[in-house]
């Protein structure tokens, strides 16, 4: 079996440490992702579930415990090694698509790949690319205002992936979308799953999508539990 592309190992997570709102939320977490991999999330509210993406896509440090991504110990590498490897390797969809309104669908897809380095007819073409494969090819130029919940998620899951991240994480990206549309746009998020080899954790409510990944996870009591 290939190895983990995203590991956490032990990790705790306490905030307020020793004062009276003091809240131990991770207590000792581990996961395991492979490339090609979608994990579902499941969380009540209030269990952790943000915490613990953010410890993972490194916007966050843990208290204590290991985060390796392929391979590579993130507490160990200097913050700026540290944020070059969020953005080159983690990619992030939210409940709502946080696109820039003032550009558009394709621009959107285009803007963090410059950001990374990328020559700019490299992007449009990755941007081009991902909008095909998604089925909003057509939807391109216009602003995120005029696309439908639906497109405007899908083109947000396209922006997630444009650096080509090995790990993709993933919190309620449907939760805003009617089930009909949900259904059709977390199909799509699958589809790039599966094409593209990366590890996705995907938080969600939905125990009919949930059913739809790989393996189904609980966050219950700090750690993690099989669904
Ligand atoms: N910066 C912070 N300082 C203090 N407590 C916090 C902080 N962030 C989160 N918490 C607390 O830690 C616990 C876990 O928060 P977290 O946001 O990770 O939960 P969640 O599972 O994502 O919740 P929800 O699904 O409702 O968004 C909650 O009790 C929350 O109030």
């Amino acid at each position: 079996m290939s190895d983990p592309v995203l590991e956490l190992k032990g990790i705790e997570k306490v905030y307020n440490p020793g004062q009276p709102g003091e809240i131990r939320v991770l207590r000792g977490l581990d996961l395991s992702l492979r490339a090609g991999e979608a994990v579902a999330l499941v969380a009540p509210s209030g269990a952790g579930k943000s915490t613990l993406l953010h410890i993972a896509g490194l916007l966050d440090t843990p208290d204590a415990g290991e985060v390796r991504i392929g391979g590579e110990a993130m507490q160990d590498l200097p913050d700026r090694r540290r944020t070059a490897v969020r953005r080159a390797d983690v990619g992030f969809v939210y409940q709502f698509h946080h696109l820039l309104p003032e550009f558009t669908a394709a621009e959107n897809i285009v803007l963090p790949q410059l950001a990374n380095g990328t020559a700019p007819g490299a992007a449009k073409a990755r941007a081009a690319e991902l909008l095909a494969t998604v089925g909003v090819a057509d939807r391109a130029n216009h602003r995120p205002a005029a696309l439908s919940g639906g497109e405007q998620q899908r083109v947000a899951f396209c922006r997630a992936l444009a650096n080509r991240p090995r790990v993709l994480l993933a919190d309620e990206p449907t939760g805003n979308l009617d089930p009909a549309t949900s259904d059709r746009v977390f199909g799509a998020l699958m589809d790039l799953v599966r094409q593209t080899g990366l590890a996705a954790l995907v938080a969600t409510h939905n125990m009919a999508l949930a059913e739809r990944m790989d393996r189904v996870v609980r966050l219950d009591g700090g750690v993690l539990v099989a669904g």
